[in-house]
């Protein structure tokens, strides 16, 4: 009988991890638990807002005030469990940011509280206020102009009226209608005696609930409907007389529901290189080690069987398993090979699902229902209990780092876990981060290499181009002769071709020709990218759109020019180089529509197109037996941006899409065109020559000072001055500085490099260090001091995946 509860409390503008102390109303002093969502009155007025209890207490807390009941308890059991409380707290300490912001991130966004602004009467009625409330009792604050508001504000200060907040939780459980027969099989033939020979459907009703009579669980009414035309109309006829019960049935929206009856598969015969490994990962599983291995394998290795067998072997024990894949490499394919071995034990997250969906995956994880979880970042959050076993796999991949408040890296959370569950991890990649590679040479991580493909065939060939060459040969400049000699050749041979197009640090923009100006957007400091599906130029940071200009809004001229090379307009000239290919296109603007991308990836498996064109996103995890050309049309647009992992990138990138060719029976062959052949990060990738790019690359990193030798912090301090954000920084340099021994380095404060986004200023600097004490503790008090206070935001990231 706990009287007193500790919560914390979703309070944006005071963001604190303190939790606040209420009481227990009576009724709920036996049943409230930890990790409850409730809501609760804040502050003055009648403001209410969602919290979570994280502690509950029999001896009043210290606190002088009048202590505020809990208004309302949202849950009958709690929502986070022990494991993912104490997460929560960690990772809010690790990663700079509010237990609230962890806790929330943890749960599917429906379990997020709204809120809405009532404003109600208080008093008698004024002739002020009949004006405003026109008989109503209440009005919705979304709904009033600005001139009305600041009326009300007016009588609010009379007292006249008062703002309510009132939280609404989004969490929705779909049901369905069912039926449940009441009556027995000699009882229903009696009652179809009484019904009259033309009432057709009512017989058809008794003839199902006769034939169903002795069923115990409640029939679905959709499908009583899909296979007798009865419809719930019927139903009611029957419930009147008594033949019948009609219920709500829980139910599950199911975002796979077609791949449910996906074709069962057997595991395969291991490779040796395979059978070492997963003999090695489920040793330690049965030790319950929370021993981390990197299992670096080239592209078509096996990884996946190897991801596979291991977590058979931690079912087959009685525990649950976690799988995180990056969010593009989350195909249907994916999620079939998976499905295909485990069937309904498994339960997908991602963020392609509706809420709705999402909250259902969450619901059959949280009561055991799926033991086996698939799913992208935020599914290293997952409630499963009694883990087994953690895989990530492409764990070099950006996507695991997610760039808002929390700012936290799903590796780091997969160690966590695995540390408190004792079990393995599996860190899997053709090309590791340097940051997990180096941990392995120093015998931190255990390395599991794999270096031959499962189909014993060599990887395949990559002939680099030099663009440079051919652009005095031919005009041409998207296409070499080469490439689309050997695009030439796979038509004929009825073989398929993946085509990409590096798009990164790289848009489509519009200049005029007489005068130089580029439309940039009004709120950042960027150009804005054109866009042909809409119609429209558009900003990538803050969404603003506009139509396409027909006259330079500089110079009036009408010499507007289309620069940069999108995926359509390189669609539009192999149309005419190969007028008889069949080409399909995948990039953002084409798998904007849900299910769009896996329509496209079906419809190039069934060998409808000779060509799949697309930007980074046909680089991962595709496994096409057929594909035995792969086209990279520009090599180096990474290359020449201002971050210190560009050179990785490019050699990730280039050796993934490579990856994708020959891998079955047929020989697979790579065309890479650049203008920077003799870059090492191309020249390497060329002999799929992991080892030799990590050597070289962790040389020039150890010269520049940069992870993986530091551990790196980026502060940024924002506001819509830019003098503000300018001071702010400065002010924290102060601050932090007299913290940090001599070995640490500071690096700026700058602008960044888009100084300015959405109508704010960023300033930023970098702080690079071996072994700091002290910098935490500064640094979580920085985060507590500043927020949101004066229009200044702060934002501290560990190790950012870049400094621009
Ligand atoms: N032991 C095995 N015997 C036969 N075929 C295998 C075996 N292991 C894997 N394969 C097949 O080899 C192909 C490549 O395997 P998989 O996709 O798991 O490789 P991967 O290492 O994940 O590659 P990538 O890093 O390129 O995604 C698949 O078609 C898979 O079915
Ligand atoms: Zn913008
Ligand atoms: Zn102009």
């Amino acid at each position: 009988m706990a009287q007193f509860a500790q919560i914390i409390v979703d309070v944006p503008t005071l963001q604190t991890n303190r939790p606040y102390d209420y009481a227990i109303p009576l009724v709920w002093q036996d049943q409230l638990q930890v990790g409850i969502r409730v809501v609760v009155p804040f502050g003055k007025g009648s403001r209410q807002v969602q919290g979570f209890v994280v502690g509950t207490s029999d001896t009043p807390p210290d606190y002088a005030g009048e202590l505020k009941t809990i208004a309302q308890v949202l849950d009958l059991q709690p929502v986070l469990n022990t494991e993912l409380l104490a997460l929560a707290k960690w990772l809010a300490q690790w990663t700079f940011s509010f237990q609230i912001s962890c806790m929330q991130t943890m749960l599917p966004s429906m379990m997020k509280a709204s809120y809405t602004k009532k404003v109600r009467l208080t008093g008698a009625a004024t002739p002020a206020t009949a004006a405003i409330f026109n008989g109503q009792a209440e009005l919705d604050f979304a709904d009033l102009a600005p001139e009305t508001i600041k009326q009300l504000l007016k009588l609010q200060r009379q007292n006249l009226v008062e703002v309510d907040y009132q939280v609404h939780d989004r969490a929705k459980i779909k049901t369905i209608k069912a039926i449940q027969p009441l009556l027995s099989v000699a009882e229903y033939t009696a009652a179809a005696a009484k019904v009259p020979a033309n009432a057709k459907r009512q017989h058809d009703l008794l003839a199902y609930l006769s034939a169903h009579a002795t069923t115990t669980a409640p029939l679905s009414l959709p499908q009583i409907t899909a296979e007798t035309q009865l419809t719930l109309a019927h139903m009611h006829t029957g419930a009147d007389k008594g033949w019948l019960r009609i219920v709500d049935l829980e139910t599950y929206r199911d975002p796979y529901a077609e791949l449910a009856t996906a074709p069962r598969t057997q595991p395969l015969t291991l490779t040796a290189e395979q059978a070492t490994a997963v003999e090695q990962i489920t040793t330690a599983g049965q030790q319950q080690q929370a021993k981390v291995f990197l299992v670096e394998g080239v592209t078509g290795s096996g990884k996946t069987e190897i991801y596979l067998q291991s977590i058979q072997a931690a079912i087959a024990k009685g525990q649950t398993a976690l799988m995180l894949v990056p969010e593009i490499g989350l195909t249907p394919q994916m999620v079939t090979r998976v499905k295909g071995r485990f069937g309904a034990h498994v339960a997908v997250l991602h963020s392609g699902l509706s809420n709705g969906e999402r909250y259902d995956e969450w619901r059959r994880i949280e009561r055991g229902e799926a033991q086996v979880v698939v799913g992208a970042r935020s599914a290293v959050f997952a409630p499963l209990t009694n883990l087994g076993l953690i895989i990530m796999d492409e764990e070099h991949e950006s996507s695991y780092k997610q760039d808002d408040m929390p700012r936290y890296h799903a590796r780091d959370v997969a160690l966590w876990r695995a540390r408190y569950h004792h079990c393995p991890v599996v860190l899997g990649s053709a090309t590791p981060s340097l940051e997990s590679r180096s941990r392995a040479q120093k015998g931190v991580y255990q390395l599991i290499r794999l270096k031959e493909r499962a189909n014993h065939q060599p990887l395949p060939e990559v002939t680099v181009v030099d663009m440079k060459d051919e652009l005095k040969q031919t005009k041409e400049d998207n296409f070499s002769s080469l490439l689309l000699q050997e695009l030439h050749k796979r038509l004929l041979h009825q073989e398929q071709s993946v085509l990409m197009l590096n798009r990164r640090g790289f848009s489509s923009f519009v200049m005029c020709r007489d005068c130089g100006f580029v439309l940039k957007c009004p709120n950042c400091d960027i150009s804005l990218t054109l866009h042909m599906d809409t119609h429209s130029m558009k900003c990538h940071y803050c969404g603003h759109e506009e139509a396409i200009p027909q006259v330079c809004a500089n110079c009036q001229s009408r010499k507007i020019r289309y620069y940069g090379t999108g995926t359509q307009k390189v669609e539009s000239e192999l149309k005419v180089l190969l007028p008889e290919a069949r080409i399909l296109r995948m990039d953002v603007d084409t798998t904007r529509r849900k299910g769009a991308h896996a329509k496209i990836l079906r419809q190039f498996g069934n060998h409808q197109a000779d060509i799949l064109l697309g930007t980074q996103m046909i680089a991962k995890g595709l496994d096409f037996p057929d594909v035995t050309l792969v086209g990279v049309l520009n090599a180096d647009t990474a290359l020449g941006l201002p971050d210190f992992r560009a050179s990785e990138r490019t050699f990730q990138l280039l050796t993934q899409v490579s990856g994708r060719a020959g891998r079955a029976d047929k020989k697979g062959e790579v065309i890479v065109q650049t203008y920077n052949p003799e870059h090492y990060a191309i020249r390497l990738a060329r002999h799929h020559d992991y080892e030799g790019f990590y050597q070289r690359e962790m040389t020039l990193r150890h010269q520049a000072g940069y992870p993986p030798y530091y551990y790196t912090i980026l502060v940024t301090a924002s506001h819509e001055e830019e003098n503000e954000a300018a001071k702010k920084i400065f002010q924290l340099m102060n601050q932090v500085k007299p913290a940090l021994s001599p070995q640490a380095v500071l690096l700026g404060p700058t602008p960044r490099a888009i100084a300015r986004v959405n109508k704010r200023y960023y300033y930023q600097m970098v702080i690079k260090y071996k072994h700091e004490p002290q910098l935490e503790k500064i640094l979580t008090q920085i985060m507590q001091e500043n927020q949101a206070r004066n229009g200044i935001q702060i934002s501290i990231d560990r190790e950012p995946l870049s400094f621009i």
